[in-house]
Formats: C-alpha cells, sequence, structure tokens
C-alpha cells in the first residue's frame, strides 16, 4: 500500500476561496483567502487524503456571492482495496449548493456578462452608511422571509463552516412564521463598479439575528385571572409583538475585511435597532467565541461609559453608618456601595444582557480606582486582607469592596458547585476567580482606554481571566478534566446560558441548532 503520508493534504490550505467580479476580458480576483477551519467537512484532523497538488477553489461573485467551485490536483491516488481517494464531490455537495459545480467557463461567462449586475443593490432596506480608511460602507437589512435575502443568505452560508467555530447554516425553508423572526444584516462596500455594467457593491460581512422567547411576568393586574380566551391562539396574534430577546446567531466579517471596525459598526447597528424596538427587551449572543466577546465588550464599554459618568457611578466607600463597629456586617451592604436602582434603570435602557452589564459595570467601577491602589499597580494585597473595609485610604476601602462586589456576583453564579465545597476551598477559589477576572478586566481595559486615547493597539494576552476560570476552578475540584476553548482575556456571558428557560415548543421553532457545546 502507497505511503499515505505522501498522498494527504491539509484542508486548510487546499481550499482557496475567492471573490470575483467582471474584468477587462475575463473576470479577476479581488481578494483570495484561507479557511480558518475545515473541520466540519474534512473531519477533525483537517487533511484529505488522496490527492497531491490539491486545490479547492471556490469562487464568489463580489455583488451578489454567486458561487462555483472547481477542484483541480495534479495526481490522485488510484484505490487499493479499501483505500481510496476522498469523494470530494459527494462531500462538498452537503456545503455547497448544486449550482456551484458547473463548468468554470460557463460561470465566468454569467460573472462577465451580467447584465443585471448593475443595478443589484442588496436585499432589504439600506439602514446605515459610515466610512473606513477612506472607503464607503452600507449595512442592510431585511427579513428571512424575504426571498432575495433567503437567496444571498444561502450563498453566504457557505462561510460558516470555514469561519464559524460550531456554526451550522440556517434551515431556510421553515415555516413563514418562523422565518418571520429572523433578521439579516449585511455589510456592502461602494465601490466603483470596474467595468460599465459591473457591479456597485462588494460584500463584506453578514450577521443572522432572531428574536427569542422571553418570559416575563404577568402583569399585576393580569394575575391569578383565568381566562375564556380562545386557544389555539387566534390567527392575529402576530409574534413580533410579543416580548423577545434579540440573539445574534452568526456574525461573520471576510478575512479581507477584519480588524477594519466593521464588526463593531455591525454590533452597534443591531444593538441600535433592539434599544429601538418596544418589543425587545435586551441583546443576547448565541455563544460568542473570544474575538466576539472582545468586538461586545469594547462596544458595550464604549456605549455605557459616558452615561456611567454623567450619572458619576462609583462605589461609596463607606456604605456602613457611622456607628457601625470594626465588625462587618454579615451582609453585603450592595444597595448602599452601589446606587442599583439607577443601574437596573440603565440596564433596561440599554438592553444589555443581566451578566453583561455587570462585566462592563465591573471594567468601570475598576477604572475608577486609580491603578496603584489595584493589584495591577503594586497594591498591597496582604495590606487590604487585614484592613479590610476599615482601611483608612478611601480608594483601598473601595477596591476591597470592588473584589467583594465581584464574588457576590461570582458565588451567587456558581453557588451550586462552591458550597460543595469546604469553606477554605470556598474562599480560596472565590478569590482566585476574582483575580483572574480582574487581570481580565485590565487587559480590556488597556485597550479600551488606548483606543480612547487614539491609540492603535492590539489586544494583550493574560492567562485565564475569565468567569469560565470560576466554571473551571469548581470543575477540577469535582476531578473534570478538559474545558474546551478557554477564553483567555474576553468575559463570559452566561445570560446566554438561559437557554434551559427555552421551551420545547420554542426550541424546535428555532432554525438553528446550537453552534458549539457549552462547557
Ligand atoms: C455569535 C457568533 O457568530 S461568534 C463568531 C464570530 N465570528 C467569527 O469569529 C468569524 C471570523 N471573525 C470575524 O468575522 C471578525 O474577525 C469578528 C466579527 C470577530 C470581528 O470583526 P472585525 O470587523 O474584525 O472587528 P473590528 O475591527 O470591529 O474590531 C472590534 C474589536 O474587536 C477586537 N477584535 C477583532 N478581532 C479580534 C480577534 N480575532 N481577537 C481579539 N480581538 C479582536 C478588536 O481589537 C476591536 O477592539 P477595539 O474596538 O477595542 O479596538
Amino acid at each position: 500500500m502507497a505511503n499515505q503520508g505522501d498522498w494527504t493534504c491539509d484542508a486548510n490550505d487546499a481550499v482557496q476561496l475567492t471573490l470575483v467580479q467582471p474584468g477587462e476580458q475575463k473576470p479577476v480576483t479581488t481578494d483570495i483567502f484561507h479557511p480558518q477551519f475545515t473541520y466540519p467537512i474534512f473531519g477533525d484532523d483537517e487533511q484529505v487524503f488522496g490527492y497531491k497538488g490539491l486545490i479547492i477553489r471556490l469562487r464568489f461573485a463580489t455583488h451578489d456571492l454567486r458561487t462555483h467551485i472547481h477542484i483541480s490536483y495534479d495526481e490522485k491516488f488510484t484505490a487499493v482495496g479499501d483505500a481510496a481517494a476522498v469523494d470530494l464531490n459527494k462531500i462538498l455537495k452537503e456545503w455547497v449548493a448544486e449550482s456551484a459545480f458547473t463548468k468554470l467557463s460557463d460561470y465566468e461567462g454569467a460573472i462577465q456578462n451580467d447584465t443585471q449586475a448593475m443595478s443589484f443593490t442588496p436585499p432589504g432596506k439600506l439602514i446605515h452608511s459610515y466610512k473606513s480608511k477612506d472607503r464607503n460602507y452600507e449595512i442592510w437589512a431585511g427579513s428571512l422571509a424575504d426571498t432575495a435575502v433567503r437567496k444571498l443568505l444561502e450563498r453566504a452560508q457557505v462561510f460558516i463552516p470555514f469561519f464559524i467555530e460550531g456554526g451550522t447554516p440556517l434551515v431556510l425553508d421553515d415555516p413563514e412564521w418562523t422565518l418571520e423572526r429572523w433578521t439579516i444584516y449585511f455589510i456592502y462596500e461602494k465601490v466603483t463598479p470596474p467595468t460599465p455594467t459591473a457591479s456597485q457593491y462588494a460584500f463584506v460581512g453578514y450577521s443572522t439575528v432572531y428574536r427569542w422567547w422571553f418570559y416575563s411576568q404577568p402583569r399585576e393586574e393580569d394575575k391569578g385571572v383565568v381566562k375564556n380566551g380562545a386557544f389555539p391562539y387566534p390567527e392575529e396574534l402576530q409574534l413580533s409583538t410579543l416580548p423577545a430577546r434579540l440573539r445574534i446567531a452568526q456574525f461573520l466579517i471576510l478575512p479581507p475585511h477584519q480588524g477594519s471596525g466593521h464588526g463593531s459598526q455591525l454590533y452597534n447597528i443591531i444593538h441600535k435597532a433592539c434599544v429601538a424596538d418596544k418589543t425587545v427587551v435586551e441583546l443576547t449572543i448565541e455563544d460568542p467565541n473570544e474575538a466576539f466577546d472582545v468586538l461586545r465588550d469594547s462596544s458595550d464599554y464604549h456605549n455605557l461609559y459616558q452615561d456611567f459618568l454623567k450619572q458619576d457611578i462609583n462605589i461609596n466607600p463607606n456604605p456602613y453608618p457611622e456607628n457601625t463597629g470594626k465588625r462587618r456586617p454579615r451582609l453585603m451592604p450592595t444597595a448602599s456601595l452601589i446606587p442599583t436602582q439607577k443601574l437596573t434603570e440603565m440596564r433596561a435602557k440599554y438592553k444589555v444582557a443581566p451578566t453583561q452589564f455587570a462585566h462592563i459595570l465591573e471594567m468601570y467601577l475598576l477604572s475608577r480606582i486609580p491603578h496603584r491602589k489595584r493589584a495591577s499597580g503594586g497594591a498591597n494585597m496582604a495590606s487590604l486582607l487585614i484592613k479590610k473595609h476599615n482601611a483608612n485610604d478611601e480608594d483601598d476601602r473601595r477596591y476591597y469592596w470592588w473584589r467583594m462586589l465581584v464574588k457576590q456576583r461570582l458565588y451567587k453564579r456558581s453557588r451550586d458547585i462552591l458550597i460543595q465545597l469546604d469553606l477554605p476551598d470556598r474562599i480560596q477559589k472565590l478569590d482566585e476567580t476574582v483575580t483572574n477576572v480582574e487581570e481580565g478586566y485590565e487587559a480590556l481595559l488597556t485597550v479600551f482606554d488606548a483606543r480612547e486615547k487614539g491609540r492603535a493597539t492590539s489586544v494583550p494576552a493574560t492567562s485565564d481571566s475569565t468567569d469560565e476560570a470560576m466554571a473551571a476552578a469548581a470543575t477540577v475540584a469535582e476531578g473534570a478534566t478538559t474545558m474546551r476553548a478557554k477564553r483567555k482575556y474576553a468575559i463570559e456571558d452566561e445570560d446566554d446560558e438561559d437557554e434551559d428557560d427555552e421551551n420545547e415548543e420554542d426550541r424546535s421553532a428555532r432554525t438553528e441548532a446550537a453552534k458549539r457545546p457549552k462547557v
């Protein structure tokens, strides 16, 4: 049997994604890039057996993403017994529309002579225009019930297995009422058409967002009242009028356009739509990855920052009345430490999910403590441990209370696991976790502050710095071994774990399967 190594190609190298537009004589490539992942298609080791010099080239028209697939290789392995080259057409047909498997010359002819390209506009409605690096961009949005939106999304979804870990394409032939729950956002660059008949739009990225069931408390006057209304609900009941969360399911900026602020633009537009919609209670994210978390934290921080400042939100360093003795009362004086009512109103106004709001608030409150008074600035932690809320300096006291507030949230979140630990272990785990969370915040604050000052930065890497570390600590205590995809510097949002609230009917109504198993 042949040496398998000679016949194995790296699938991420073999797959080439190219964007094409009409040229003088024939279509030209404007961008070429490789996928980040191919494991959903070719298996965990991302290898293709049976070829030498394999190239799987996927072409996309820059404006409407019309797709073509072309497979070429230098040599193909001749089958011996059970060993045979991977059947590429068979595998790829599960991921790429049948219409992409045409002759290259036909595809190139269609791109070059597309008479409709000139009048092409992205589907849906234009909702926002902006400039980045002196280039013009537009964000369009439309309902998934719109055929043109569905057609474009069907083509765009080919990118999912290549760039969104654990992502699955949406099912697009669901009943209309289900499709109506989805809004699809597209970012396009407005370009000078390369030929007189070419399009002036070039695809940049997209996001899918859906309305998600939200359990709200019945109104006071409805409590305990048995009604004789018709069941099932009358036809005219509009799902779009019921209270809902907005949930971002997929979010992708194509690699040639990443790092230019398009992700932030799109996130902010979706957030604004959420704030403007009276039926929407909050914005949540389905299985965000590390990079998306940074984007979200950055956007939310900058959106809330000015209001926090304006309202002078800060930790009260003297939460106890004068006559409280040296000993700290048992209960946390949360409402005296921070203006909880005001903060609840702010959260409702900005429609940020509870845990995400807590992260942003904690980060902001930390930033209000002078750096030299924080662990990262060399604060004397041993002294703080002894003096606690009796420290002389009010910023020392603020810092003490800051850690207590974070511990309180972490404890509430992981109470079930933590109460299984002995008290000293519990205290130690909480302390370790708050330190990790704080390091994560410090790393983000460095980036955010630098941005405020208009400096170019990159995100510094730190050790585990998320609430996930809490889960990890507790998991380790339980003897479990591994966690998949730990985030290094982003802060986890466990609001998205409310999925347990989701009832069966709602679950089946969703058109997308979970992207990643929860850890
Ligand atoms: C819900 C989901 O779908 S989760 C999956 C998200 N999608 C993906 O991972 C697909 C591949 N990646 C992408 O599409 C893009 O890189 C995105 C969406 C993650 C980011 O979009 P971009 O346009 O590149 O981000 P943008 O330029 O607006 O940067 C926004 C912030 O995120 C940070 N950021 C962007 N990419 C990364 C990254 N890979 N790692 C860490 N931070 C990042 C930036 O530093 C920036 O922070 P700042 O505002 O403090 O400077």
